[in-house]
Parts: C-alpha cells; sequence; structure tokens
C-alpha cells in the first residue's frame, strides 16, 4: 500500500475507502502487481538453472489466483485432493502438478494418481503401498526429513528431527530397500525445512543433504528444496536475499549435477514468498474503549478471518488507512470473537476512532485459507486489483452458506 505526500493510501492508485465502500468489510484484497512482482524476483534468482516454481497452493487457493499464477508460468504444489481439483478447474493439467500429501488415507493418493498428479511420497508405509499398487509403471518423488531445524517458530518447522512429515534421511537404506523390492520409479526427492526462514546457511545445509542423498538414486529428474523464504511482517525486517540465495544455490546445484552426470530440474514450493505481500485484510474498527489498564480498539473481524497473531503470535502490520496523519497512541487491536483473539498488543497507530477502516498487512497467504467460521461468522469477500480493476473474485459468505451442510431431524 502506498502513503502519498499528502497522507492518503492507495493500492494501484485506488483509496482502499472505495474497495470497503463497493465491496463491504471487512475485505481480502490481493494487489495482482506485487504477485507477478515476487515470482518474477524468484525466476531471475537461478540464473543458468533449470528451475521450475511450484506454488504451495495452500497460502491462497483462490481460482483467480491460481490462474494468475498459471499464466505467468508457476507450477503447482497440492496438500489435498480439494486443492489438486481446484488447480485442475484453474487450467492446470495434472502434470503440472505435485501432491505433497502428509499422512493421508491411500486412497487420496491413488485418486491424484489416477488424476495424473506426481506424488511426493512421505512415509516408508505409503512408500511400501505405491510400490505394491504401481511397481515401476507410475514416478514418484520422496520426501525427504534432513533433520535440520529452521523456521519463524516452532509450529512451522517441518525438518527437523521431531517433526511429523516426511522420511527421515536416517532411514535411507530402508527406503533403498523398499525401492529395489518393487522397482519404484524415484523421479525426485524432495524436502522442505519449514516456513519463514530467513538466512540462506539451513537452505544450504539442506541442499547439500538432499544432494548427497540424491546420490544413491541414479534415475532422478527433480530434486525440490520446499519453499519457507521469508517476508518482512514487521517493517525493516530481514528477509530471504533471494539474489544471493539463487547464487549461491545454483553454484552448489551445477556442482552436484556435474557430480550426477545429468542436468537436473531444481524446484522451489513457495507459498508465502508469492502472495504474502499481496494481500491486505481491511476491516472498520467497531469500538474504541478507554479501559484504566489499555487501550482497545475492536474490529469488525478476529481469529475466524486471519487466525496467524493467535495462532504463531504472528505480527501483523496495522494500518490506519482512515487517519494515517493521526497523533499517534498505543492500542491492542482485538477482534469480536468470543474468545482473547488479539491481533497486536501496545501497538501505536495513529489514533483510531470507531469506523476507520484499519488494514492488516502480509494478509495474502494463509489468511482467507486458514479461516473458519466460527461463532457462526461468516467469511470476508476477496477481490483482486489487478491493471488498476478491483474485481470481486469470492462474494461475502452468508448465513444460508453456513446452514446448507446441516440436516434438520
Ligand atoms: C511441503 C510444503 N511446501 C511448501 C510450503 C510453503 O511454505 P511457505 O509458504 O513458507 O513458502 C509448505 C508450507 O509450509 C509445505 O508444507
Ligand atoms: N501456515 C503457516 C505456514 C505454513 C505451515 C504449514 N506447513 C503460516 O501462516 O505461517
Amino acid at each position: 500500500m502506498q502513503l502519498s505526500d499528502q497522507n492518503t493510501y492507495s493500492i494501484q492508485n485506488i483509496d482502499p475507502h472505495h474497495f470497503t465502500e463497493k465491496f463491504g468489510s471487512p475485505l481480502y484484497v490481493y494487489d495482482g502487481a506485487t504477485i507477478r512482482r515476487k515470482v518474477q524476483e524468484l525466476q531471475h534468482a537461478f540464473p543458468g538453472i533449470n528451475m521450475k516454481i511450484k506454488y504451495a497452493c495452500k497460502a491462497n487457493t483462490n481460482l483467480s489466483i491460481l490462474r494468475l499464477m498459471r499464466e505467468i508460468g508457476v507450477e503447482l504444489d497440492v496438500v489435498s485432493p480439494g486443492e489438486l481439483e481446484m488447480g485442475l478447474i484453474a487450467g492446470y493439467s495434472a502434470s503440472q502438478i505435485t501432491f505433497t500429501p502428509s499422512g493421508v488415507p491411500f486412497e487420496e493418493v491413488r485418486e491424484a494418481v489416477d488424476a495424473g498428479a506426481i506424488v511426493n511420497v512421505d512415509s516408508i508405509p505409503l512408500l511400501e503401498w505405491f510400490g505394491q499398487t504401481y511397481g515401476n509403471t507410475k514416478p514418484c518423488l520422496i520426501r525427504i526429513k534432513p533433520n535440520v531445524a529452521a523456521g519463524g517458530n516452532a509450529k512451522i518447522m517441518t525438518a527437523h528431527a521431531d517433526s511429523k512429515f516426511g522420511i527421515s534421511v536416517l532411514l535411507l537404506d530402508q527406503i533403498l530397500e523398499v525401492v529395489k523390492k518393487y522397482d519404484i520409479k524415484i523421479i525426485g526427492l524432495h524436502q522442505h525445512t519449514g516456513s519463514d526462514i530467513k538466512d540462506a546457511e539451513p537452505f544450504l545445509k539442506v541442499a547439500d543433504i538432499l544432494f548427497e542423498t540424491a546420490k544413491h538414486f541414479p534415475d532422478l529428474e527433480i530434486v525440490d528444496l520446499g519453499g519457507g523464504f521469508k517476508v518482512s511482517y514487521l517493517p525493516g525486517d530481514q528477509i530471504t536475499d533471494m539474489d544471493l540465495l539463487g547464487r549461491k544455490i545454483s553454484e552448489r546445484f551445477k556442482k552436484f549435477c556435474s557430480e550426477y552426470g545429468r542436468e537436473l530440474q531444481l524446484w522451489f514450493e513457495p507459498g508465502k514468498f508469492l502472495v504474502s505481500e499481496s494481500g491486505y485484510l481491511l476491516v472498520n474498527a467497531t469500538v474504541v474503549k478507554e479501559d484504566p489498564a489499555r487501550n482497545f480498539v475492536h474490529v469488525n473481524s478476529g481469529l475466524n478471518h486471519l487466525i496467524r497473531p493467535m495462532m504463531y503470535g504472528s505480527y501483523h502490520h496495522i494500518l490506519n488507512v482512515s487517519n494515517p496523519a493521526g497523533e499517534p497512541k498505543t492500542y491492542n487491536v482485538v477482534g469480536y470473537i468470543c474468545e482473547t483473539d488479539t491481533f497486536a498488543t501496545d501497538r501505536t497507530l495513529p489514533e483510531v476512532k470507531a469506523g476507520d477502516l484499519l488494514a492488516f498487512l502480509n494478509a495474502g497467504a494463509y489468511g482467507f485459507t486458514m479461516s473458519s467460521n466460527y461463532n457462526a461468522r461468516q467469511r470476508p469477500a476477496e477481490i483482486l486489483v489487478d491493471q488498476a480493476e478491483a474485481k470481486l473474485i469470492r462474494r461475502r459468505e452468508t448465513l444460508e452458506d453456513l446452514l446448507k451442510t446441516q440436516t434438520d431431524l
């Protein structure tokens, strides 16, 4: 969001108040130009490498976002049959979609394979089943757990020894035994370290582990290093230096390929990096309470719309779009849900009055997709601003939407 010299905010030169006047509040707003810019940033960071981006669409599955990704050459990583179906509806061919399950019923894997997607096998029992079911007739990747701890908080670290995800690299002998027993066609190795990782070092460490492991698999086409690049939640936050990381990984990848004897594809699966910054959750202040202990700003939203602050203690920057030049005051910004749904504690904002429009930044990833109907609240509408035009890409939910799956006894 840009702040002009006249102290007004805009997204692609449009005053955000226009969005809520037209589409209602609360409202998710995505800036298409930001998504395009982030994709380009990543595409340019790995010169001379056969690199593919597989957008981890759990971050944001709106079909219009998926279509935009497809148009700009980004493929897809999905974690459920639902996401797979959405990818197909958005126009992806199944071969552009990777299914990265985590302990799902094997029937879901069968559905994905039948549809033509490529599966990331995440356990020894699934590998056994895959071998028994398909022998060497269907290709797959194996999700390795490299036993490296990195990520913005403990809940989003997915590759340490105690994490549920993937097959421990310490079980390599067992993996090789099962692969040999069924002659399974392993075309790639995959790992995903976690989310919100700033430094190059953990990425390089897991890359080295995966490259070393890859030497045991002679028919690889792909090495998939997952996602997890850090974005800027706090103003001035250091983020992953993509150019530096790109250069360092590319160097090691080229060396690995020459040792391996063949040029492989290098895949990444970012979610946050591609869409977080593009998104805003616009809300209105409902009540401003000047309590003896502290000032509270209540908003017409809560953990039902943006759960990251409550689930991970995550920081989301907040702007007072209606009063950017107001006197600074300190508030707890809280939701309307009957839980302690605190968006921000002791946050200094330009003075907030009831009715003011506030914007939560970095709401493009894991915002709407992690939302719920708790307290029988409806989810917001979503709009995409692209080429300076705002389009409704999901209508606001109604009470009928909530009621329609219930049956009368
Ligand atoms: C397997 C896998 N790939 C990619 C991602 C995307 O992570 P991020 O949004 O941090 O890039 C995730 C989410 O944590 C994941 O579990
Ligand atoms: N949902 C997490 C990131 C992905 C975790 C799942 N592997 C977040 O909002 O930061």
